[in-house]
């Protein structure tokens, strides 16, 4: 399965100075379509680069409601199913992230009601237990800090196996409920602001991250092996600055960093599967959220604007549209552990299968073919029918019925070649899966039939492994 990121532009109204200012709208809107309405612009040529095609876009008029409905809520329920997501507000300066992430009290942003949905989701999983963990930092002059303990700083990256970005050390918080993920959102704001005043010259902008960990376990399976682990970020970037508003050297890290991710956005569509190769570590913020991009995660944008830029608006359209192309290969993610535990388990109790059977059936037709003219002659001296009135006399010891009702000589060996053909479907599967083992594609529901022939297969083999320990002894 692969998607192209989804990518929305989002209008902000104009704001009461813009208005009392009488600033001229920049931008007409209309349906699928973000075209230059300036003066200038009309008397040149009209070109491609001033009209802009998008398959989501939210006027003045939208709430963040609408693009919660249309954008986010799918990606927050395939995260509660394990698969990972993104959702990046992205923009210049004041053209409205924060209102997009965050919201007001009369229109909620997509932080709060992404919380609010997840925990409702979580509820009507009844055979599910879900586990969420949320973290929240921020990347400051390329260096990530922690919000939540205002002492944590300077953290280092790391890749895990499951190919996600750690944040090494960064504070952890389980929660049970939105309003935990909103208090650790308002401590985290209090933190920076903090940070913010007891440093020279550090101005309020830089990227957050607010990280949640799920981990969904199925409460029935014995294996564990259902549970999957999926990370859900919800971004909001500094916004960009032109040169002429450069105030400090921090604008110059966040241009750097924005502009790494346009880069590496651009690489993206550029270049093949095979020929690509992307440098994400250049920066911390393209390194922390590496597999949102062309990875294994369902990735956002919402590209804010505002009408009455034009510079800025444009920069902004562009980035929207390039992103708009890259496509990312989202998959569910089975938690290794698990699988491997359950993996080795199973290949293990297939080699004494194999064992068992070959000398099971070995035995068997050795001991018919050196009976078979005493069979035939006198059928009680028949050693499979000594072995059965064994068998038989001893019905409870044995609970025949979990192979066959076994009554003579010939439903042992339907009985056993019956056995043999699942034990040689189960095989066939086990190669399958070793394919598979490795990609973690396609490996959940191979996963749950080999987990049910062997809850089958079970019993049976400690029955017929009696069976042979008689008919060996004897
Ligand atoms: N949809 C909206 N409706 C009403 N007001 C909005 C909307 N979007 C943004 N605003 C207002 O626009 C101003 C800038 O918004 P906001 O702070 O979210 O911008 P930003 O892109 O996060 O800026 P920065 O990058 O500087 O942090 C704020 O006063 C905000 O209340």
């Amino acid at each position: 399965m692969s998607s192209n990121i989804e990518v929305a532009i989002k209008v902000r109204p104009l704001l009461k100075k813009e208005k009392e200012d009488n600033l001229n709208i920049q931008w007409d809107i209309r349906n699928y379509v973000v075209t230059r309405t300036s003066v200038q612009s009309m008397k040149r040529k009209r070109s491609e680069a001033e009209k802009f095609y998008f398959d989501h876009i939210f006027d003045a008029e939208n709430t963040n409601c609408d693009v919660f409905e249309r954008i986010v809520k799918r990606i927050v329920s395939s995260a509660v199913d394990g698969y990972n997501g993104t959702v990046i507000a992205y923009g210049q300066s004041n053209s409205g992230k924060t209102h997009t992430m965050l919201g007001t009290a009369n229109d909620h942003g997509i932080i709060p009601q992404s919380a609010k949905y997840m925990f409702d989701l979580a509820k009507k999983l009844q055979d599910r237990k879900l586990t969420f963990k949320v973290s929240y930092f921020e990347i400051y002059n390329n260096t990530v800090n922690d919000l939540i303990d205002i002492n944590n700083t300077n953290l280092k990256l790391r890749q895990s196996i499951s190919n996600l970005v750690q944040v090494v050390s960064c504070k952890e918080e389980l929660v049970s409920d939105s309003k935990s993920i909103l208090n650790i959102i308002a401590k985290g704001e209090q933190n920076r602001r903090v940070r913010q005043s007891s440093m020279n010259n550090r101005n309020d902008r830089s990227h957050t991250v607010l990280r949640i960990n799920i981990e969904n376990k199925d409460k029935r399976n014995k294996y564990h092996l259902h549970n999957r682990f999926s990370q859900l970020n919800l971004v909001d970037l500094a916004g960009h600055k032109s040169l002429s508003n450069y105030q400090s050297k921090d604008d110059c890290h966040i241009n750097m960093s924005l502009s790494m991710l346009s880069i590496i956005i651009v690489q993206l569509n550029r270049f093949s599967d095979t020929e690509k190769y992307i440098n994400f570590r250049e920066s911390k913020l393209t390194q922390c959220l590496l597999p949102s991009f062309g990875g294994n995660a369902q990735t956002a944008f919402i590209c804010t604007v505002s009408p009455v830029a034009i510079e800025e608006t444009q920069t902004t359209l562009w980035f929207a549209f390039r992103a708009a192309n890259v496509r990312n290969k989202p998959k569910l993610n089975i938690i290794l552990f698990y699988k491997l535990e359950l993996v080795t388990k199973i290949c293990s109790f297939h080699r004494f299968l194999k064992v068992k059977m070959k000398r099971l059936l070995d035995k068997l037709i050795q001991i018919q073919e050196e009976n078979k003219l005493t069979c035939q002659s006198n059928p009680s001296n028949c050693r499979i029918s000594q072995v059965m009135k064994i068998i038989k006399n001893n019905r409870s010891k044995f609970s025949l019925d979990l192979i066959v009702p076994v009554i003579n000589e010939d439903d042992v060996f339907s009985a056993l070649q019956q056995f043999k053909r699942d034990l040689e479907k189960l095989h066939d599967k086990l190669a399958f899966l070793a394919d598979f083992i490795t990609t973690n594609e396609n490996i959940l529901s191979l996963l749950q039939s080999i987990e049910n022939d062997f809850d089958h297969l079970e019993p049976k083999a400690v029955l017929l492994e009696t069976f042979i320990d008689i008919l060996i002894k004897d």
